[in-house]
């Protein structure tokens, strides 16, 4: 069965709960507007913790088939970790998704692999969805071992999983120096990065996981390169900074992998 195409907007440590309230609706009239079906492509939104509640309220009051997801999570179940937010209570809040590892995450707080694989099996014991978060820096690149760097990555938080928490997994593919740059890999970068990804999960696991994970790209995506983005088979959608806080551009990027997503069907 095919792959359901997703489009993630990362909205990143930007939008208090206000601002969040108007994006929705605005975003909602975008769609409604558009005709945009779900079917085609999903679309999930991750805020910051602060605006999850007002988005859920948005989602369901609007009857939209938008899904959430959170940026972070703890490995922790509960308890005396002040600052932390547990998995169980963002599956309670609405919350599909979590985003693990991400670049800015890795840089910014301590986190190494043994935190990564703790949230993954946190956010998939809470009945969520990981999206792990792996690419390379430019120095990585510049020696050319970037897909050997992302893979490894891939494999160091997932390599005890069973197979049915694997299958479970998405990936994003985010090539560090294509970050907010305005500037993204190109097409054939993000599809030898997400092929190499699911040949990863077929020998580590078996091709009917690597067949279930969803790959996605993430750098400096925007209506404007998100076509050609999606021309390789195995990338199944986007995680997007910047122009996921335009409602505008981010419902074009949007209307787009749906239309990729219904061409591919087709073929
Ligand atoms: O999570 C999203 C990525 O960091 C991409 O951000 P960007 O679209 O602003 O380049």
């Amino acid at each position: 069965m095919a792959r359901t195409a997703l489009v993630a907007g990362n909205w990143k440590m930007n939008f208090d709960h206000f601002q969040a309230t108007y994006f929705m609706q605005k975003l909602a009239w975008l769609l409604r507007d558009a005709h945009y079906d779900f079917d085609d492509a999903e679309i999930a939104i991750m805020p910051p913790f602060t605006s999850i509640r007002s988005v859920q309220v948005l989602v369901e009051s609007e009857n939209m088939k938008i899904k959430i997801g959170a940026q972070n999570v703890s490995e922790m179940s509960g308890g005396a970790f002040t600052g932390d937010v547990s998995a169980e209570m963002l599956e309670k809040l609405g919350c599909s998704y979590t985003i693990i590892g991400h670049s800015e995450r890795r840089k910014y707080h301590p986190e190494d692999d043994v935190n990564l694989v703790d949230k993954v099996r946190a956010t998939l014991a809470a009945g969520m969805q990981p999206i792990l978060c792996v690419g390379e820096s430019f120095e990585e690149r510049r020696q050319g071992i970037e897909l050997t760097y992302a893979t490894n990555q891939v494999a160091d938080v997932t390599r005890d999983l069973s197979a049915g928490q694997a299958r479970r997994m998405l990936v994003a593919y985010e090539p560090v120096w294509a970050i907010g740059r305005g500037a993204s890999a190109t097409p054939q970068d993000a599809q030898d990065a997400a092929a190499a990804i699911r040949r990863h999960f077929a020998q580590a696991f078996d091709e009917d996981v690597a067949n279930d994970v969803r790959i996605l790209y993430g750098g400096s995506v925007k209506a404007a390169n998100a076509m050609d983005l999606m021309a390789g088979p195995d990338v199944d959608g986007f995680l997007i900074g910047g122009a996921s806080l335009d409602p505008e551009e981010f419902s074009k990027i949007a209307r787009i992998v749906a239309l990729a997503a219904r061409r591919r069907r087709k073929q």
